[in-house]
Parts: structure tokens; sequence; C-alpha cells
């Protein structure tokens, strides 16, 4: 299932790599492009933005591109005859011929090439997004088009298109002129000459698998006499079959050819080619690393908020480090992480609990304690970008930065200098002794290893909003006076970690000298173990009086839920972006709130995780906000050693009497499902191999059903590996993949462009990524759905999103349904018991 990258595929016969230009129009899967020429031409990319000063005039462009062999044009939102569309595309079809170079042309780019040489483009009658298609092709060497040489008849396509090219503009060409003239046709000769309109485009591929609503659609042209091909597929897509790639490599042979025809590569002729530049990947500019320019483990030295935020969590550690002193235990299955919390007299504090709520699919629990004037908060508002951070009221430093970028390296920072293992690997900072009154402690390790099962030492807990993420993409979030801070962590010094599969507690503490709380807590849980069975159920469940508290709250609440016809009016608004070309996907939201006074936060939790199991549940109390969820998605994890995964949701079923697991299996195979799924395994894959390459970058689960309370459903794995020698880091990745993309359709920017005008509410927690970041290098967040969240200031009301991904299959009253159903999965959860 994944694309592992050929040893040897390049044609080429010379050993200096391809120099390509990538011209990526806004983003749209421009990484997964640039990974198949890399990986599979081992070519040289440089990518430029149709935007870029270089490109935008034709002097410049002409200058630019000599640099090149070969240029390949993207995919994008909206129409190649609308200019900010578009940007420099049309400029390269004007090159006069000493100054032309060879062109892959991928969607967008292929029908601004169509555009220039006649044809027309039109919208489909029913659009293709992350549809997966068979295209017939005539390509070889006899017809003189060559990209398809040896590609066989089972070239399987990905298409991510609303728009299509017409050949057959001209009425003469078209005879009969209707479309059923045209379709009579297929196959026959006609269908590969050149029209009277487009007498300079060779047809190569046709889509004639749904003629009955859109006629044949051209999925590739070459250019009779200049060195231009173009596709309308997508190449790339982790579903086009090898034939894709096939195409590729096949395309690079022909501009080869070409070049040699003029007297060989431009470089050997007219350029020296500089070595420094590398190979393959390399050339690549990935985003850049956090830590570029500054060595984690140096002392911080100057004023800046970056290093003054490490200096002050360092003075909270021993002068020579940080180590960390810890535990293991075993405990039984019934002591749930809620009854941990009550046990610890907790429940009052500001804490952070990552509950797998005893979900199959999930292993550990985590508990965060904060500590009075030792536990540092670090929060960041987009409205105002401003960062505050410190260990209490007294101490907070609160100030104006110029963006969000500024925030990362601060976080990574504070966490490289506090990991146990010092700078150098090998001197591992840990310390675990014996306490001779505990009978359950297992562990006494007196050479003082880390506990390497334990995934979260201590570092990070807490959430980046949806705006932050937008923030991340450069767009503008719907205005919006948020009383609650779009970014919010807090440095835990203290944790809890229980390993459900093996029954290990870990009690941690990066603190100097904090065997007493070690030890006081590892007391507590002996305690909790010498319960019986049935008093630790019942701890799990809230009290009888806090039950009843809850519900009188609740049984007065006044729910404001989104509109039918107003939602269903946005699905429709959403698929006319679709129709025209401006996305592929839109996840569409809304939110529901819940008035009512005296809704204690952890009552809510405790009763939503009995109703409404999932993996990712959390509690989080933090920073003026509480929030009580139970997501199913894990957003994305890293592992110390760098194992990055991602596991985007797309695809849901409500589960009823009528819908058994064979049924859901049956409608998540359809094609809406597996669409809606597939664009944002593509989206992902680009989002990841952005940073790390798609060398690393591979799917391991492709749409997989999984169960849940209420809900089945599809599911994805995309994983990478950091590089070894830590110049890509988890929150490298982290940050670059913001906002989540299953909760933003695709392309992300412009689909979150567009979600903005249609909400016209900021989103806030919901939608945004919760976990941690540990000092030890792992990290691990989900996404914020399914999910309450209150902000202290409004402490009467709750709110909790609901959406799901608008294509263009869907329909207003299934898309309202999937977002009342998503919905119902808390509100139910929160008022069983209470309505009837
Ligand atoms: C938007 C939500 O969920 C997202 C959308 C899904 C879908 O469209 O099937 C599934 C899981 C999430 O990625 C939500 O739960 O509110
Ligand atoms: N993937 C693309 O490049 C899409 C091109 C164009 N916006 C369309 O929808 O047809």
């Amino acid at each position: 299932m994944s694309q592992p990258a050929p040893q040897h595929t390049s044609s080429s016969p010379l050993e200096r790599p391809p120099k390509i230009l990538y011209i990526d129009a806004h983003d749209s899967f421009a990484n997964n492009i640039i990974g198949l020429l890399t990986t599979h031409l081992h070519a040289h990319v440089t990518r430029l933005p149709i935007t870029s000063p270089s490109l935008t005039s034709l002097p410049t462009l002409k200058r630019t591109i000599r640099s090149y062999d070969a240029v390949v044009v993207g995919p994008g939102p909206g129409h190649p005859d609308i200019a900010a569309d578009v940007g420099c595309i049309p400029l390269l079809w004007e090159l006069d011929s000493e100054d032309q170079i060879p062109v892959l042309g991928v969607c967008l780019g292929f029908q601004s090439l169509c555009l220039a040489y006649g044809a027309s483009v039109e919208r489909l009658k029913r659009a293709r997004h992350g549809i997966v298609a068979r295209v017939i092709h005539r390509g070889g060497e006899g017809m003189g088009g060559g990209i398809f040489d040896g590609v066989g008849e089972g070239l399987e396509a990905t298409m991510y298109h609303s728009l299509h090219v017409d050949l057959y503009r001209s009425k003469s060409v078209r005879r009969n002129g209707d479309e059923k003239e045209k379709d009579a046709e297929i196959g026959g000769e006609i269908f590969w000459e050149p029209t009277e309109t487009c007498p300079e485009l060779q047809p190569l591929a046709w889509d004639v698998t749904d003629v009955a609503a859109n006629g044949p659609v051209l999925m590739a042209v070459r250019h009779k006499s200049r060195p231009f091909w173009g596709v309308q597929f997508h190449p790339e897509s982790i579903c086009t079959n090898e034939g894709g790639r096939k195409m590729v490599l096949n395309w690079w042979a022909c501009a080869e050819k070409w070049l040699e025809q003029r007297g060989g590569r431009r470089m050997t002729r007219e350029m020296k080619f500089r070595e420094d530049e590398g190979v393959g990947e390399k050339t690549v500019r990935f985003a850049s690393s956090l830590l570029d320019g500054c060595s984690p483990g140096d002392s911080p030295t100057s004023n800046s908020p970056r290093s003054h935020l490490a200096s002050l969590l360092r003075s909270a550690n021993e002068d020579d480090g940080t180590t960390l002193r810890w535990r293991q235990y075993s405990l039984s299955p019934e002591i749930t992480p809620t009854v941990l919390v009550e046990a610890l007299g907790q429940r009052r504090e500001e804490y952070v609990l990552l509950d797998s709520q005893n979900h199959p699919s999930g292993r550990y629990s985590i508990l965060g304690l904060t500590v009075p004037d030792k536990t540092m908060r670090v929060t960041y508002k987009v409205s105002n970008k401003t960062l505050q951070y410190g260990f209490n009221k007294s101490n907070t430093r609160t100030m104006q930065i110029d963006s969000i970028d500024e925030v990362w390296p601060m976080l990574q920072e504070a966490l490289s200098l506090c990991d146990p293992r010092g700078r150098g690997m090998g001197s591992s900072r840990a310390s675990s002794n014996r306490s001779s009154s505990s009978s359950i402690e297992l562990h006494h390790d007196a050479d003082a290893e880390l506990p390497a099962d334990s995934p979260f030492w201590g570092g990070f807990m807490g959430y980046i909003s949806y705006e932050a993420g937008l923030e991340t993409i450069d767009v503008t979030p719907h205005a919006y006076s948020e009383t609650i801070p779009d970014i919010n962590f807090a440095f835990m010094h203290r944790s809890i970690v229980i390993d459900h599969k093996t029954s290990c507690v870990y009690i941690q503490s990066l603190l100097p000298e904090d065997w007493t709380w070690i030890t006081d807590t590892g007391r507590i849980l002996d305690d909790l173990s010498n319960r019986t069975e049935l008093a630790a159920k019942d701890m799990s469940l809230a009290s009888a009086r806090d039950n009843e508290i809850l519900d009188r709250s609740l049984r007065t609440a006044q729910i404001h839920r989104p509109s039918e016809p107003t939602y269903r009016d946005k699905v429709l608004r959403c698929q006319e972006y679709l129709a025209t070309g401006d996305s592929y996907e839109l996840c569409l939201t809304d939110s529901t709130a819940i008035h009512s006074p005296g809704i204690d936060d952890w009552t809510l939790y405790k009763r939503l995780r009995l109703n409404n199991k999932a993996p990712f549940g959390a509690f989080l109390r933090l920073s003026g906000v509480s929030i009580v969820g139970s997501s199913p998605e894990r957003f994305l994890s890293w592992s110390r050693t760098g194992a990055c995964q991602f596991r985007p949701i797309k695809g849901t079923v409500k589960k009823s009497a009528s819908v058994t697991r064979e049924k859901a299996h049956e409608i998540l195979r359809s094609s809406k499902e597996r669409a809606e799924n597939l664009m944002i395994v593509d989206l992902i894959r680009h989002d990841l191999s952005g940073v790390i390459g798609a060398h690393r970058t591979w799917v391991s689960k492709l749409m997989v059903v999984e169960e849940y309370e209420t809900v089945y459903q599809l599911v994805s794995v995309i994983e990478g590996q950091l590089p070894e020698d830590g110049t890509r880091r988890g929150l490298d990745v982290l940050r670059a993949s913001l906002p989540p993309g299953s909760m933003t359709g695709a392309p992300k920017k412009r689909s979150c462009e567009i979600l903005g005008n249609i909400e016209r509410r900021p989103r806030g927690i919901y939608s945004g990524v919760l976990g941690y970041m540990d000092v030890g290098g792992a990290g691990d967040f989900s996404v914020v759905i399914r999910t309450a969240v209150n902000s202290h200031v409004q402490s009467d009301v709750w709110h909790i999103g609901a959406g799901g991904a608008v294509t263009i299959q869907s329909t207003d009253e299934g898309e309202f349904q999937e977002m009342e159903t998503k919905c119902s999965s808390v509100l139910g959860a929160l008022f069983s018991g209470t309505r009837g």
C-alpha cells in the first residue's frame, strides 16, 4: 500500500539528476507530486508558487526557467481562466521556441495548457473528487505520444476535478453537435485525433467511466510540436496505481529526448551544476526545522521570550540539569484514571487527563498534575498575538509577538532543556528508589534507567485551537474576541502514566527531590489496590449527589442547536464551491451551546466517559478553560525514536437497529465514503512528506472500518520516520500539519478560507488538537471532536462542535443528519438519564 522508493527507476542515461521546477498553484498535494519526482526520477526539485516574482513576468520567467531541465505545473483550486488561480502558468505556453522547456501540467496545469491552445474548460455535470477510475489511453510510440508507453490497459487513476477540458468547442468538429454523437465515438479513431478547434493538441487519454453524466472526459494531451504534456488525473495519489508513476517516468524520458534534440540538457550547455545543492529530496525546500540556528542544549543567555521561558523552567530544575524520578507499580484494572484523580484529591485543581477510557484501541492513560508556583503555563491568543507564560499570576509575563511561529521554538527549546537524558545520549539522568512500605512497587532499578515503556516522562500537556492552525497557514480567522487561549499548555513536572496493556503505573516527577510526592502517591495507589473491586468501580462513577446536581443543571439547560434549514443551506453552498473547482472536499461544522449554571466539569466528564467510550478521552482544566472530550481520532503521534503516525477518520455511519456491521461495511465501501477518506489521506501524506520527505512517508492502513459506541468510522493510517540526524522533530511535523486535514478538507488553505466564509464563527478548541509533548522527544495529539468546551469567563455555557465532510456526492439532508449524529454522541451521553 505504501509507495516505496524504487531502487532505480530513472531511465536517464546521464548521471546528473533532472533539475525540475515545480510551479505550485496554491498548495494542492504539491509535496506528493514533488515526492514522486524525487523518489522515482531522483530529481532535484525546486518549488515556487505561481505568484513568485521570479515567474510572474515573461522576462523573469525566461531567466528563471533557464536553470532547469523541465517544469511540472501542479494542480490547484479554481479555474484556469481566473488569473488569481493560475498566476504565472499561462506565460509558460507563450514562450518563444528558443525559450521553451518541457512541461508536465497536472490537473489545473493541464487545463491551463488546453485552454491556451483553443479548448474550453467547463464544469463537469458530476465533479470527480477522490474518485478512482480506469483511464483509457493511446500514448504508445506509434502515436508519438510516449507518456503512456508500457502503461497497459490497467491504469487506475485518482481524479480531483470539477472542471473538464472540451476540445470540441467548434461546431464543425462537433459534427452533429450533441453529446451522444461524441459518446458514440468512444474508442473510435476520431477520439484520438486533434479537433479543428485544438489542432495542436493530441488527445492521449480519456475517462469514459461516467459518460452518463459527464460524457467522455479528456484525461491527457500532448502538444504536437512543443514539449508540453498534461494529465487531468493525479499520478501522485495513493490510489493511482503503478501506471501513474510509469507515466511520469515516460514523461521525463520524452522530455529528455526533446532536450537531446535541442542539443542537450540546458545545464550541461549553459550552467555549471552546483554540487552543493545535493540531490533528490534535499533540494526540496521542506518546512524549516524549529531549532534551525539554535543549539538545543545551550544555556539560554539572551532576553528573548524563547530563552527566557526556557531559563525560567530550568530554574525549577537542579543546577546541573533535569532528573526524572520515578517508580513503577502494578495496578488492578478496576482502578480507572478517574478513580486515581479522586483518590489523589485532585478534582478541584488544574490538571490534564488523557484517558483511553478502557477502549480496546487505547493503551495508555496519562495524568499531568500542576504544582502551585512550579508549573509553567504557556498561552497564546491569535486575535491579539499575545503570549503569556509564568509559574503563577504574579510572575506571568505578557507580551505581543510577531506571529505564532515564535511559539514553537520556545516550546521545543524548553522540552530539550528538560530532557533527562541530558545533552548527550547515554548519560541518562533518572533515579528510582525503593519504598519498602509499598507492597505493589515493582521496580527499584539501582541503575536508574529511564522508563522506556512510559510514553510521557513529563513535558507540555494542553491544546492548540483551530484558529491557531489557521494562523500557521496564513488564513485570517473569522473576527472574534475569544476568551479562550488558542494555545494552552502547562509544563507538567508530575505525571502518572497507566499502561492498560501491562497494568503498570509509572509515577514520575521532574522536580528536584520529589520523592515525598512519589512515595505518597504510591501509598495512595497501594490503598486503592487493597479496596474491593466493587468499591473501586463505584468510585469511577460520579457520586449520587454529584449526579443529582448535574441532572438538575441539565434539566433546566437551554440548548441551542444549529437550525436544520440553515445547516442544509450551508451544505449546498459548500457544494457550489466544490462544483466550481475551488475545493475538493469541505469539512463543514457548526456548534451547539448548552446554557446552564452550575455544571461541574469533572462530573460531566465522568458521565461522558461512561456513556461514549473512545480511545482519546480527555479532561482538561487549565488557564480558565475546561474540556470534556471523547475523541475517537488520533491526529498525530511521534515516538522517541521518531516514528510518526496520523490516523484520520473520514466516513461515518450511525449505529442503529437496521444498520448491522455488514451494512455499515457496505456503506463505508461506497465511492462517497472512500472518496472522502482518500482525499484526506492524500492531504496528510502531503503534510507529512512536506517535512520529512516522501521517501520517509507511507500509508500503512487504507480505509479500514472501526467501531465506536454510536458510530462506525472509516480510518486510515499514514506513517513516517523522522530523520535520525535530529534535523526534524515531531513538533516540526505537528506545526506543519495544522489545522488537522480531517477537519478542513482539501486543498487545505482554500478550503479553510471558504469554510470561514460559510461558517462565520470561530471554531475555537473544537477542530484543534489536544495532547502532550514529552521531554524525551515523544508526542501524541488527538483531534478535538465529540467534545464539550467551557470558558471559565462564561462558565454557564458549554459548546459542542460537530460536522462532517461535504463532498459533491453528499446530500444536504444526509450531512445534517451526520452532524446531528456526532453532536448527539456527546449530548446524548451527557443527558442520558435526565431527559426522556
Ligand atoms: C467533524 C467531525 O468529525 C470529523 C469528520 C468525520 C467525517 O466526515 O466522517 C469523521 C471524523 C472527524 O474527522 C465531528 O466529529 O464533528
Ligand atoms: N486538482 C486540480 O487541479 C483541480 C483543477 C480545477 N480546480 C478543477 O476542479 O477541475
